[in-house]
């Protein structure tokens, strides 16, 4: 086996290079862990919206995984983008096919700007085909809300969502505090297998630069455990990439632009001190 950790993306292509198959790609190599990619759907997109999505047909969708099961010894694979059920049950059949044993589904429904990147009648399969075989969910608030289908507003109600997640099979689940607007980011992790329920705790970052954040959280979490991290260090590294990646923006676009990929390899996460995360039990 390479020395380098072999990862998979299943996702969308954001042509603005801010999200999807593009930000887990700078994620993964940022990271030191080598990509290989599906591409779900293409989408001409921008910092200001998703003016159109071009979904991939089953066929596209099975041949491009077949090619990676093939040849690749893939250590940990990420889904984000995956808009219909049939394309859910093609990367959940190759899934069990190929054996893939570090899965982290992202389950990417709505972008920013509010176009539907999942249709909404595919609920019901990422449910019931991908959650079963995730090692951890990533929802963000929205995302968490629909899975488990009741309106979530404290701490009372994530863990609730959570649990419900946990309930469709799921190893583990991190609720994604961005969506929030109180004065800190706080994910809440929740393991079956233990109980265990762990809140990662940062300060929030002062910007409109989101675009792809949920993404690129989502890589660095499947990139360290595919270098072999647990998962709780691996949702710090993670939380460490994206506060670097948010601290240090680039300024593109006229919209919500992308985040800084190379922020945390150049070290920003260091130099940031105040921009520290605290674990509670
Ligand atoms: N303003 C912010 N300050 C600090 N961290 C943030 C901020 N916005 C997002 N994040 C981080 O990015 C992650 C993903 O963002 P979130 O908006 O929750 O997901 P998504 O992009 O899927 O909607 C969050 O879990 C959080 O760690
Ligand atoms: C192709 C694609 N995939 C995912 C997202 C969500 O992005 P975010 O991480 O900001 O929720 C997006 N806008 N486009």
């Amino acid at each position: 086996m390479s020395a380098i950790p072999q990862v998979l993306t299943i996702a969308g292509s954001d042509s603005g290079g801010g999200a999807g198959i593009q930000a887990d790609i700078k994620t993964f190599q940022e990271l030191g862990v080598y990509s290989t990619s599906v591409i779900t759907a293409v989408t001409s997109q921008n910092t200001l919206g998703v003016n159109a999505i071009y979904p991939m047909g089953r066929e596209a969708v099975q041949s491009q995984l077949q090619a990676i099961g093939e040849d690749f010894q893939i250590a940990a694979l990420k889904t984000g983008m995956l808009f219909n059920a049939e394309i859910i049950e093609e990367t959940a059949y190759n899934i069990n096919r190929f054996e893939w044993g570090i899965i982290v589904v992202d389950p990417v429904m709505i972008a920013k700007g509010g176009a539907h990147l999942l249709r909404q009648e595919a609920v019901a399969a990422l449910k019931q085909h991908l959650l079963p075989l995730a090692t951890v969910v990533t929802p963000n608030i929205p995302e968490a809300e629909v899975l488990c289908g009741m309106a979530i507003d404290d701490a009372m109600t994530r863990r609730k969502a959570a649990e419900k997640i946990i309930s469709y099979g799921a190893e583990s689940v991190v609720i994604k505090g961005g969506h929030g607007k109180d004065p800190y980011v706080t994910e809440d992790f929740y393991l079956h297998q233990s109980g265990e329920c762990l809140l990662f705790r940062s300060a929030r970052i002062d910007t409109t630069e989101t675009h792809g954040t949920g993404c690129t959280f989502a890589a660095a979490l499947t990139a360290e455990m595919a270098k072999g991290a647990g998962i709780k260090e691996a949702i710090y590294v993670a939380k460490r990439f994206i506060q670097a990646a948010l601290t240090d923006g680039l300024h593109i676009g006229a919209g919500h632009g992308p985040t800084n990929h190379a922020a945390y390899k150049a070290g920003v996460s260091k130099r940031e001190g105040e921009n520290s995360v605290e674990i509670y039990g």
